[in-house]
């Protein structure tokens, strides 16, 4: 995908280097915003082999509205495994156990699983239950009745819980916009902090997914996905793996089939989506800066 590796590129060649909280210290520019077309094909970057299982399922688990990882761990799904442990480890609790032995108890054990798998109130919690508000419940009412509204909006950003969180929304702000022949819908995203090798592939994915599972609800097709970011950044760890990727020529991208059989937004499975026609480069390893 050439916008992604644009942004690559750009941050190579204009961000600034700075410490951060993770101590690792990234490469940064602050501001930027990538138009992906959702129409040309589904955005999973060839330039190397994305988990578009993980992707999926983690969607999925933000719109059940869970904030325990022991869902996604009955999964295989890994990505959030690393922040409960650390939580744990840092416990009067902690029997030296690894983070394998952990995720081991988290998947077996009811009880540890509540008491330690728990995120805080993140995205699941925000998006359907604000104080009170399901706020997908009410985008996609809204998105049907009054489609030229200029309120179609999820915030994941809820100021007095953030202390509460294993870590502040990222992907915190997002508008839909239907277009005017009531045909197509698109969305804009707005990521506050963005880690341009591990993250925002995933986050790319999930939300041009995201828009394609509300369009397919409301009766639209899915249009454009605009990405926009705050600080966002290159970790020192993760150059070789750019300029990797950066060497590669990017291929065409799959398409997306949904199941159209599929009215509500809370009755979708990992099997109602369909991948096709994906040829990536294979994997690249990197270390998640925690
Ligand atoms: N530093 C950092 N970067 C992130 O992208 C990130 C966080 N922290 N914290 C919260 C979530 C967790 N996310 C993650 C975490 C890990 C991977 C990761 O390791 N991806 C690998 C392997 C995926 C797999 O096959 O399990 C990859 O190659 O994409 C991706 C996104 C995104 N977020
Ligand atoms: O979906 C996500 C979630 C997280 N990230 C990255 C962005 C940063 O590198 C870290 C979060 O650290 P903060 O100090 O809270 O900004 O995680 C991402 O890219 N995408």
């Amino acid at each position: 995908m050439k916008q992604y590796l644009d942004l690559c590129r750009h941050i190579m060649e204009n961000g600034e280097l700075r410490q951060d909280r993770t101590g690792t210290g990234t490469k940064s520019c602050f501001g930027y915003q990538m138009r992906i077309d959702l129409r040309e094909g589904f955005p999973l970057l060839t330039t190397k082999k994305v988990f578009f299982k993980g992707i999926a399922e983690e969607l999925l688990w933000f719109i059940s509205g869970s904030t325990n990882i022991q869902p996604l761990v009955l999964k295989n799904v890994k990505i959030w495994n690393e922040w409960p442990y650390e939580k744990y480890t840092q416990s009067s609790a902690y029997q030296n156990e690894s983070l394998e032995e952990f995720i081991e108890r988290i998947k077996t054990e009811d009880d540890f699983a509540k008491q330690w798998g728990e995120l805080g109130p993140v995205y699941g919690h925000q998006w359907r239950d604000f104080f009170g508000v399901d706020q997908l419940e009410n985008l996609i009412h809204d998105l049907k009745e009054n489609p030229f509204s200029r309120r179609h909006i999820i915030s994941a950003w809820n100021p007095a819980q953030i202390k509460d969180m294993a870590l502040p929304p990222c992907h915190a702000f997002m508008q839909f916009y239907v277009s005017a022949d009531k045909k197509y819908l698109s969305c804009q995203l707005y990521q506050r902090s963005a880690d341009v090798f591990l993250g925002v592939p995933f986050n790319i994915a999930s939300y041009s997914l995201l828009t394609h599972m509300i369009a397919s609800v409301c009766g639209y097709e899915a249009k454009e996905f605009i990405h926009t970011f705050g600080d966002v950044h290159i970790y020192l760890d993760h150059f070789d793996q750019v300029e990797t990727q950066l060497a590669r020529e990017p291929r065409a991208l799959p398409k997306l089939i949904i199941n159209p059989d599929v009215k509500s937004i809370y009755d979708f499975k990992y099997e109602d989506f369909k991948i096709e026609g994906y040829d990536p480069y294979p994997a690249i390893k990197a270390k998640v800066s925690v």
